[in-house]
């Protein structure tokens, strides 16, 4: 297996790049998705939620609501590190072991793992390559408010609720620059592609 490690900041392009990982033939694994799926109905990491925050942050079919409890961490440092308590290690856990089924399944796999706070949530899978998606701060702004609808002063607080660009670029082996246009970042994806398969192959 050649596991790939891949994240950037809000709105950056990571799911634009892993999808085109995908498209060349990688297993993409989506920290967002395990996310979202560890505080599904019933799991302990839900009921660990409505402890912390109350039970104001469920819908009325006992889902979470996202925007609510959105809306009470982003901003509030000490609650969005509760919330990571809960969360992250649910979905070390699991991503732990999908990355393990992959390779089970193929051990020849190149495996994309996305996950937006790779810095934040101190990650520690053993990775063969960090690559880190990287726009400057007003495209994402842009990006949040445009294509996602967000408020701009709320589109700020999600970026300021990450780690700084800089430390980010200091853990990357590849930095793919996603200020440009989508054709100009699908070309560094497609030289990174490239580039993994000639390190399998050199590999043996
Ligand atoms: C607060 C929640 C409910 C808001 O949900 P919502 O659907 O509005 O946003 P979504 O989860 O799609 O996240 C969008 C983006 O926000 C940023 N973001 C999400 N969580 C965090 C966080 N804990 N710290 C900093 N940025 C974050 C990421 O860039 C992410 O890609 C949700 O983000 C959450 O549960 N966060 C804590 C878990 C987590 O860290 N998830 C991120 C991947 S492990
Ligand atoms: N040069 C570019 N590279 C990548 N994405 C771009 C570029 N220019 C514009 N975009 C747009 O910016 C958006 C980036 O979204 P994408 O979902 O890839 O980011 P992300 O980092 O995965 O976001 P999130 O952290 O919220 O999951 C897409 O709508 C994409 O079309």
């Amino acid at each position: 297996m050649y596991l790939i490690g891949l994240t950037g900041g809000i709105a950056s392009g990571k799911s634009t790049v892993a999808r085109r990982l995908y498209e060349h033939g990688a297993v993409h694994i989506d920290a967002d998705q395990l996310a979202r799926k560890v505080v599904e109905p019933g799991t302990p990491a839900l009921a660990a939620i409505v402890e912390a925050f109350g039970p104001g942050v469920l819908h009325g079919d006992g889902s979470l609501d996202r925007a609510k409890l959105g809306g009470i961490v982003f901003g509030d440092a000490a609650a969005l590190a509760r919330l990571n308590g809960i969360v992250h290690p649910a979905v070390r856990e699991l991503s732990g072991r999908l990355i393990a089924k992959a390779e089970a399944e193929d051990p020849e796999a190149v495996v994309v793992y996305d996950v937006p706070l790779l810095v934040e949530a101190q990650v520690d899978h053993p990775f063969d390559l960090i690559v880190v998606t990287d726009a400057p701060r007003r495209a994402q702004v842009a990006r949040l408010v445009q294509e996602r609808g967000l408020e701009p002063a709320h589109a700020e607080a999600r970026v300021d609720a990450q780690v700084d660009p800089e430390t980010r670029k200091s853990i990357a082996d590849v930095v793919i620059d996603t200020g440009g246009t989508l054709a100009h970042t699908m070309s560094q994806a497609d030289a990174l592609w490239a580039r993994i398969r000639a390190e399998q192959r050199a590999r043996g």
